[in-house]
């Protein structure tokens, strides 16, 4: 059989970093010139691949919508040469380039796994080489045809992920979906679905960045606070309430949000707490929201929420439209009851 060939787009992070004056940086070429010097990388059972390093290397934080098209876009460019694509990707915004590309990518037939590290490739105890290792042996032997994340020997749904740890090796968690597959001494697919070989065509969706604003109530939050956020600009805004949904039943406030969304704003409403979802039938305080025209974002997380806006208000989709599609489940992004 001929070994499968993967494409390797290297965006920077932590991965490929070295000490520079001012602290960790991506440097050219250096996580190239490491993975070279790896000989695991070239065992018989690895699959092969090809590193195209971006220029410049970027740090997550420095990372915007515009990058999450070039990135869909690179993939497309080179779908029909490789079995599969491993990004690496910093840590920060990962959550967010790997939701963004999930509604990006659109009739994925190959696996798209996101990866990274906590400490550089080139240093002692780096969590970069199994990390990478692991994403090229699972992309060639396990293809599951989504948009994934690896990290810390677990392969999530990309669009499930949020940053969960700053400085451990389990840095990512999914608290409303289940693994889809975990590396322990043996390979164990969980929910995920390995791809038949069935070829469809791949499309990218174009998006734009767009005004979001996202908001975390607190006791005592005043409508001047709410109001501020929902000018001008602003399209949409995500809304961290409390427990299944719930804000305060304040006049002023609720009358701020039922104007905004007369106005054609989307109001979504994510809980802030790390797991469960929203329910706005559940107490009086839900339901208020949803009387002022705020919808439910169910168990979506922050990062999923915001790409979907993202790529939904990117097209010629009404309001009301909109609405509709926050609430269904377009990519495994939000369970529905
Ligand atoms: N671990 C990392 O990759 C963090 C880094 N600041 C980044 O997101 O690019």
């Amino acid at each position: 059989m001929t070994k499968r060939t993967i494409y390797v787009a290297y965006t920077g992070g932590t991965i490929g970093m070295q000490k520079t004056a001012q602290g960790f940086a991506p440097v050219a070429g250096f996580l190239t010139s490491c993975v070279k010097s790896m000989p695991e990388f070239y065992y018989d059972d690895m699959p092969d691949f090809v590193i195209h390093e971006y220029s410049p290397l970027m740090d997550s934080s420095d990372m915007a919508p515009t990058d999450w098209q070039r990135l869909a876009n690179d993939i497309k460019a080179n779908y029909e040469k490789y079995d599969g694509f491993v990004i690496l990707h910093g840590t920060d915004t990962m959550a967010f380039t790997a939701s963004a590309l999930s509604f990006m990518l659109q009739g994925l037939s190959k696996p798209v796994i996101v990866t990274g590290s906590q400490i550089p490739l080139g240093q002692l105890r780096s969590d970069g080489q199994t990390n990478l290792l692991n994403s090229l042996y699972i992309a060639a032997n396990y293809p599951i045809a989504e948009v994934c994340l690896f990290f810390n020997n677990k392969l999530f749904r990309g669009n499930r992920t949020t940053k969960a740890h700053a400085d451990g090796f389990g840095a990512f968690a999914s608290p409303n979906f289940p693994l889809l597959l975990e590396a322990g001494i043996k390979i164990r697919v969980k929910a995920g679905r390995i791809a038949t070989g069935d070829s469809k065509k791949l499309e990218v969706a174009t998006i734009s960045p767009q005004p979001i604003g996202v908001v975390t109530l607190y006791p005592g939050i005043t409508t001047d606070v709410i109001r501020n956020l929902l000018q001008q600009p602003v399209k949409a805004l995500i809304i961290l309430t409390y427990g299944v949904g719930n804000a305060p039943q304040n006049t002023s406030l609720l009358k701020a949000l039922s104007e905004a969304s007369a106005r054609g704003i989307i109001l979504v409403n994510l809980t802030q707490c790390l797991q469960g979802k929203v329910n706005m039938k559940g107490y009086a305080t839900g339901h208020a929201l949803e009387a002022a025209g705020v919808i439910s974002g169910s168990d979506m997380t922050t990062e999923a929420a915001l790409a979907k806006l993202h790529y939904l208000l990117s097209t010629s989709l009404t309001p009301n439209e909109i609405r509709t599609a926050m609430q269904q489940n377009l990519v495994g992004e939000l369970s529905e009851d």
